[in-house]
């Protein structure tokens, strides 16, 4: 997954509107690609459309200053400074140079991009101005046809073949085996010695749905351990020189990055033999091995997308379950955000019993119960508006992912400054990265005047929805019901401060795929927690750091019981 440095990298100004232009006329596109002006394939926001369009017809990009901001020293450029003073690194640039900076971090010229425009319109640019930036390492560890690497209408095309499996509609019939595996885990912290690790009981967690939902295991603890250990030696060999011997950290990350390929064929495999299966005249649909996840959609598609003359080969599909196996490295530690800010906002005004964020959790909870009885389905998730407001504030505070990576493939403006070919940019996806440690979790930032939650998809976190509630009505819906501070006119904050903009999904064509399944997993998890456990934290104050990836510093230790 995508990471940034540090926590303090990215800190808060007031944001300035973006303008993003054109191709610079004479320039051309590196590593081979297509130029600009060929139309995005997937998902370009519609209001940066006239934008781009109007720049496309000026001319004088040469002219234009560079950002704001230092290169620092010949080829250390600031990164001493990153190191040293990683705390304050980006906050006193950002309040110095405003939403666009340059710096030149980790051997390369970078453009700091913060505020909700300016991010949304490079990311839209995918392909013509920018695309995205990834170590070398990626083709071994990830593999070299899965999204991440894939650009333009191949990527197009295997991602609209992967959404499916992925799509709201697709995972609600998975809901109550998730439900079913988190209670399992969460009954197992409880009655386990305490203090529980939460971190790694989430991460835990955040594996066996992963191998239930996408891979159609078990989801067993010894599966999930395994998965975890494979992701830990993958991670390890994004930072670590690509020596390839068996002793070496590059070496296992590509040993577990087999032994995970490995897993996947099985998966394949499975959901070969049940399609064969159920299409045998003497076996009967309900008699046929029940193998039903994404892996079994994602096969069913790959094998449609062949009859139209696309070919989605296996070697793409183990690529891909990579890619997502990898995304899903960051569901963990935003579980673990639940447990953490949920203990610690539990109690209401003046530390009362009621009126804190658990009260408003449990209450909605035993509503939805007296309605739809006992069961964690599709249906009950539907109607957890304050649940969806608390999981969209999880993935808002301390982001699993800060910010995406990308790299500059031609000469293009961005806020009045030219932003050089060759160049990295890096899109911070919240006003939040800016106050890691320092933030306020506030749920009702999301909920629009009737009380319910401003996402209308219950996939909260969807770039689009989450512009929806960082627009202007939201924001109207939020000051009426008190909500976020940080709006215009809000309740706490100076009157005209900008909107709190929070793309824990990134936007435009490279949105997460598995935005829905975070946001399913995280619903559930608060559904189990608040109908029947109680928690406190060791460390209630306990920090999180950022490098190599978010993650509480502590390991977030937690007391956890059935409540009586
Ligand atoms: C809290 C958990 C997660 C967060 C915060 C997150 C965040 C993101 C972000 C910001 C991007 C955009 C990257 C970019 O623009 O370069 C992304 C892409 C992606 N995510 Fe997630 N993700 C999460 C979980 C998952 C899960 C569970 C899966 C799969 C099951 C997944 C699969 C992917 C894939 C395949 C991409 C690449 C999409 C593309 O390039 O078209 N992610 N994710």
């Amino acid at each position: 997954m995508l990471r940034g440095p540090g926590p303090q990298l990215w800190m808060r100004s007031s944001s300035r509107g973006a303008k993003i232009g054109r191709a610079y006329p004479t320039a051309h596109h590196i590593d081979g690609r297509a130029s600009g002006g060929r139309p995005l394939h997937f998902g370009l926001h519609p209001c940066h459309r006239p934008c781009l369009r109007a720049k496309a017809a000026q001319s004088g990009l040469a002219e234009l200053p560079l950002p704001e901001g230092s290169l620092g020293l010949p080829v250390v450029g600031e990164t001493l400074e990153l190191i040293t003073n990683g705390d304050t690194f980006g906050t006193s640039r950002r309040e110095r140079y405003g939403d666009v900076y340059k710096t030149n971090i980790l051997g390369a010229p970078t453009v700091m991009v913060y505020g909700e425009d300016a991010v949304r319109a490079v990311l839209a640019a995918e392909d013509r101005l920018v695309a995205s930036d990834w170590p070398q390492v990626t083709s071994t560890l990830v593999g070299p046809d899965s999204l991440n690497l894939l650009t333009g209408p191949r990527h197009g095309a295997v991602k609209r073949a992967l959404s499916d499996a992925f799509a709201d509609r697709a995972l609600r019939r998975h809901v109550p085996a998730i439900a079913e595996l988190v209670q399992d885990y969460v009954t197992g912290w409880a009655a386990g010695p305490q203090p529980t690790a939460g971190f790694e009981s989430c991460q835990l967690l955040s594996q066996a749905v992963f191998d239930r939902v996408v891979l159609g295991g078990a989801g067993s603890r010894d599966r999930a351990a395994q998965l975890q250990a494979v992701m830990s030696a993958l991670q390890a060999g994004f930072n670590t020189p690509p020596v390839q011997l068996p002793f070496t950290a590059y070496g296992k990350a590509v040993a577990a990055r087999q032994e995970f390929g490995q897993l996947v064929s099985q998966s394949i495999q499975r959901s070969r033999q049940h399609t064969a299966a159920s299409a045998t005249v003497s076996v009967s649909p309900s008699s046929a091995p029940a193998f039903d996840c994404a892996m079994s959609d994602v096969v069913a598609a790959a094998a449609a997308a062949a009859a139209t003359g696309t070919a989605l080969p296996d070697s793409l599909l183990v690529d891909n379950a990579a890619a997502a196996f990898f995304g899903n490295a960051s569901t963990g530690p935003s579980l673990a955000k639940a447990l953490q800010h949920l203990a610690t906002n539990a109690a209401g005004p003046n530390g009362g019993a009621t009126g804190g964020v658990m009260a408003a959790l449990r209450q909605e909870q035993q509503d939805i119960v007296s309605r739809h009885g006992p069961a964690i389905t599709a249906e009950a998730l539907d109607e957890m508006s304050y649940g969806t407001a608390v999981a969209r504030e999880l993935l808002r505070i301390t982001p699993a992912v800060p910010a995406v990576f990308r790299l500059a493939l031609v000469d293009f403006e961005l806020q009045g400054r030219r932003i050089p070919k060759g160049w990295r940019v890096w899109c911070h996806v919240g006003d939040s990265v800016t106050r890691y440690n320092k933030d306020q979790f506030q749920p009702e930032r999301w909920l629009g005047s009737s009380g319910s939650s401003t996402s209308t998809t219950g996939t909260a976190g969807d770039s689009t929805a989450a512009a929806a509630t960082t627009g202007g009505a939201a924001a109207a819906g939020a000051v009426a019901a008190g909500g976020c501070p940080m709006h215009a006119g809000g309740g706490g904050a100076a009157r005209g401060a900008q909107p709190e903009y929070s793309l824990p999904f990134g936007s435009g064509v490279r949105t997460c795929l598995g935005r829905n399944l975070v946001m399913t997993e995280l619903l559930v998890v608060l559904a189990v927690l608040a109908r029947g456990y109680e928690w406190e934290a060791v460390n209630p104050a306990e920090q999180w750091g950022v490098v190599p990836s978010p993650a509480p510093k502590e390991g977030l230790r937690v007391r956890l019981h059935r409540r009586l």
